[in-house]
């Protein structure tokens, strides 16, 4: 960033013609004052340069900054260049008449900026400023100084009046800068990204899922939904109550009720990145750490089927057995049943490393970070690994009811009544059909299938799941009838 002293500046409107006044103004005094250099003595020039400095101080109240793109030691692109790029992204398309557009998210949408030598006007606190755009430098040129490639530098240029110096320098460009980050990073290509080993390699996350598409009752939805906005816009909060800006969810429920599904509508919500740490692939507690660092804030570190990966669920009074590891690790002898994916050397995280790996101290790094875990046997964990703090929510994903219903039939089919639902409803709350079982009655098989035979077809299987279930019943209560006369006989002997 540079900050110039009184120059000319490009003409615009109303302003904009007292700029372009000024601007003639001085370039005419520039060259007077040029000619009268050569005659003047040594003295009286100098004097006269302190003065007519005031003096064009004085007529030219502006002041302007410039932002280059290319700057510092090795040349690389300026954060504060894209980030003010960023920032005029939207009031360039209003305002200015040419642009400039580019690609972002894969390929998949355009952001646009203001082309070279354009002007856009902006407000902040009341206060009137405007930003200019444009080049400099040759192509030789910047191939033959700097490393930048064969693209010639651009640079930004901000002009507001001097009277406003404090709320722009301090208050204006902070936010300018802050607000260009939040652009930029809402309009990255996100990322899933998995372990291999101890190292995590990424692809493009794309995954259609939304709150809107997930069928669940839509009071228990919204919670989650506030939980987690609350959640993403509370860095002050986090900061004055002196804890780590992160929070872990714990979803629980059957298989088929959606706790994946949910993971990728949360990091859709929220536009966060995915690691889905495979617990299994990393050796010790030490490559775990290492894992936890490499992740970047805003995302979402997911460990799925928490009581397969690991024997995390025995108590933790078990580690009181435990036996010195090759490598100075505690290792739980337990635990030796979880391989990593060669099959050759068994893992060595324990639960300890993964608390430490929830709440220790290098958790911290980072920050606005969710750590989920799903489950499909909640009873199985070890209470310390779910407390409140470590898993500060717990979600259950549970079997698909009317209100979960009415979702899924407004999503596959687009309807919002049908004379069905009531008998489908009640069908749902006497049997326990998982939202992936109903999805699979909700597609449609061939082209002419209609909504009216999706629903036809689901209260079939409804009704054979429910004589199902009655017959399974009836034959447990008559063996435990006949178990209770054997008992009866037997004491009677
Ligand atoms: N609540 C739901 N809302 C919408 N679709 C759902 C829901 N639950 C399941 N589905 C559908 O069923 C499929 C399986 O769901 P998902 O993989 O999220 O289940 P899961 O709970 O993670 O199961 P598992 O415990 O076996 O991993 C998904 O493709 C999704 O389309
Ligand atoms: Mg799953």
């Amino acid at each position: 960033m540079k900050i110039d002293a009184p120059a000319t500046t490009p003409n615009s409107g109303g302003a904009g013609n007292t700029f372009a006044h000024l601007g003639s103004m001085m370039a005419g005094a520039m060259f007077v004052w040029a000619i009268l250099q050569q005659f003047l003595p040594h003295d009286l020039r100098t004097y006269f340069d302190k003065y007519s400095q005031r003096f064009f101080r004085y007529v030219y109240p502006y002041i302007q900054i410039t932002f280059n793109e290319y700057g510092g030691e090795r040349f690389m692109r300026s954060e504060a260049y894209s980030a003010i790029e960023n920032y005029l992204s939207s009031s360039s398309a209003t305002q200015a008449k040419r642009l400039k557009a580019d690609m972002v998210r894969n390929n998949q949408s355009l952001v646009l900026s203001m082309d070279d030598h354009e002007e856009v006007s902006d407000e902040f606190n009341g206060v009137k400023l405007r930003w200019t755009s444009g080049k400099r430098g040759s192509r030789r040129q910047s191939v033959s100084f700097h490393s930048v490639g064969d693209e010639e530098s651009g640079f930004y240029k901000l002009i507001f009046h001097k009277k406003h110096r404090d709320l722009i320098l301090g208050p204006y460009l902070s936010h300018v800068l802050k607000q260009g980050k939040e652009i930029r990073f809402q309009n990255r290509q996100r990322k899933l990204y998995t372990n291999n080993g101890s190292y995590w390699n990424h692809v493009v996350f794309e995954h259609p899922a939304t709150f809107n598409t997930i069928a669940m009752h839509p009071d228990k939805k919204q919670e989650i939904i506030d939980d987690l906005m609350t959640f993403s816009q509370s860095e002050d909060f986090y900061a004055r109550i002196g804890r780590a800006w992160k929070r872990g969810y714990l979803l629980f429920g059957p298989p088929g009720t959606g706790k994946s599904t949910m993971i990728a509508a949360m990091a859709n919500l929220l536009k966060y990145d995915i690691y889905d740490l495979e617990l299994t692939a990393v050796r010790d507690n030490t490559s775990l750490r290492r894992l936890l660092i490499e992740t970047s804030s805003k995302s979402i570190i997911v460990i799925e089927d928490i009581d397969c990966s690991l024997d995390l669920t025995g108590q933790r009074k078990k580690q009181e057995k435990v036996e010195e590891g090759k490598d100075g690790e505690v290792r739980d002898p337990g635990k030796q049943a979880a391989k990593d994916p060669d099959g050759e050397k068994p893992s060595r995280v324990t639960l300890s490393g993964l608390l430490n790996f929830i709440d220790g101290l290098w958790s911290s790094c980072g920050g606005e970070r969710l750590l989920v875990f799903t489950t499909n046997h909640i009873e199985k964990l070890d209470p310390a690994l779910i407390r409140k703090g470590r898993m500060d929510k717990h979600v259950e994903l549970s079997y698909c009811r009317s209100e979960a219903f009415k979702v899924l039939a407004k999503n596959y089919l687009g309807i919002d009544a049908h004379h069905l639902f009531d008998d489908i409803g009640k069908l749902l709350n006497e049997v326990d059909l998982t939202p992936a079982d109903v999805a699979e009655h909700l597609m449609p098989r061939s082209p002419s299938q209609n909504a009216e035979v999706c629903l036809e077809g689901l209260v079939v299987a409804l009704e054979k799941a429910k004589m199902e279930g009655e017959s399974k019943a009836e034959e447990a209560k008559l063996k435990g009838e006949e178990s209770r006369e054997e008992a009866k006989v037997e004491a009677k002997e």
